[in-house]
């Protein structure tokens, strides 16, 4: 089968789009993992595929895999793509778009010089949201890891993060510690790593070591999950400009039952045509 796709890009966080509402289309596991190797295929962090609604509130429903082809609940950059995609492709053109994905309804408003604003829903602190094999309580959890103590705030925002603040940021501790806490036995699914900087209470630098796909150049609910990491601790306050590898996003929370708010750029690489 000819496959036609977008490859896109939010902050350099690189996504294949696929139009599944013009045209039924499935992929297996292999196909994902095929298509996601950057030598023998086109190379992404994650494969975007855009379907109808199941529900009559809901303009479109989408889909998210990683690219070792596991299924996911919600991504913050795919979603800002997803919004300019289907503009772009004129199959919406509407400014405020309800979506349904696996973690539910998010909805995505366009906002003027090409920013889209994402309402991600409001985030969990509770363990058994992530899950993550631990009793609730306030404050830092710790995680031992091949002999190493680690502090986190385990943060769900639909899909599962594990927040942990550091004086600095390298490649070494992204590279050494995000592997081994992403497949950690207390993370029954796994766990996207994020690695914070807290530079003032307005700003952090942060790295992610995502689940699935490893470090990404951005990650935008790893960034939604660090700022509400931080403003629980109190080390934030609720309007936070999160510094990634690949450029900046807004991030605004007002509190516990209150939605996360991101804000950030989406892009259009290229369009192409492949045989699956
Ligand atoms: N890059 C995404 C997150 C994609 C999913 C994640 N790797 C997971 O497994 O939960 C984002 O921008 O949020």
């Amino acid at each position: 089968m000819l496959l036609k796709f977008t490859k896109m890009h939010g902050l350099g966080n690189d996504f294949v789009v696929v139009d599944a509402v013009s045209r039924k289309v499935f992929f297996n596991k292999q196909q994902i993992q095929r298509l996601g190797d950057r030598n023998r295929g086109i190379g992404f962090d994650q494969l975007l595929i855009v379907e109808p609604p199941t529900h009559p509130d809901m303009d479109f429903r989408y889909r998210i895999f990683n690219a070792d082809g596991s299924e996911v609940e919600h991504c913050g950059n795919g979603a800002r793509c997803f919004a300019k995609f289907v503009l772009d492709r004129e199959l919406t053109n509407k400014r405020i778009i309800n979506v349904e994905t696996k973690r539910g309804h998010i909805q995505l408003r366009i906002e003027d010089a090409g920013l889209v604003t994402v309402d991600m829903g409001a985030p969990s602190f509770d363990p058994k949201d992530l899950p993550f094999t631990a009793e609730k309580q306030s404050g830092l959890y710790m995680v031992e890891a091949k002999g190493e103590v680690h502090q986190i705030t385990p943060v769900s925002v639909g899909n599962p993060h594990a927040v942990l603040r550091v004086d600095a940021l390298s490649d070494e501790l992204v590279s050494s510690v995000g592997p081994v806490l992403e497949s950690h036995e207390r993370f029954e699914n796994r766990v996207n790593v994020g690695f914070m900087q807290v530079i003032n209470t307005e700003e952090i630098a942060l790295r992610v070591y995502e689940r699935g796909a490893g470090e990404t150049q951005a990650c935008g609910t790893g960034a939604c999950a660090a700022v509400v990491a931080g403003i629980k601790q109190g080390w934030l306050a609720s309007r936070v400009t999160a510094h990634l590898r690949g450029g900046d996003l807004r991030i605004e929370w007002q509190g516990e039952g209150s939605p996360i708010l991101m804000t950030g750029p989406a892009e259009k690489v290229f369009e192409g045509q492949i045989y699956l």
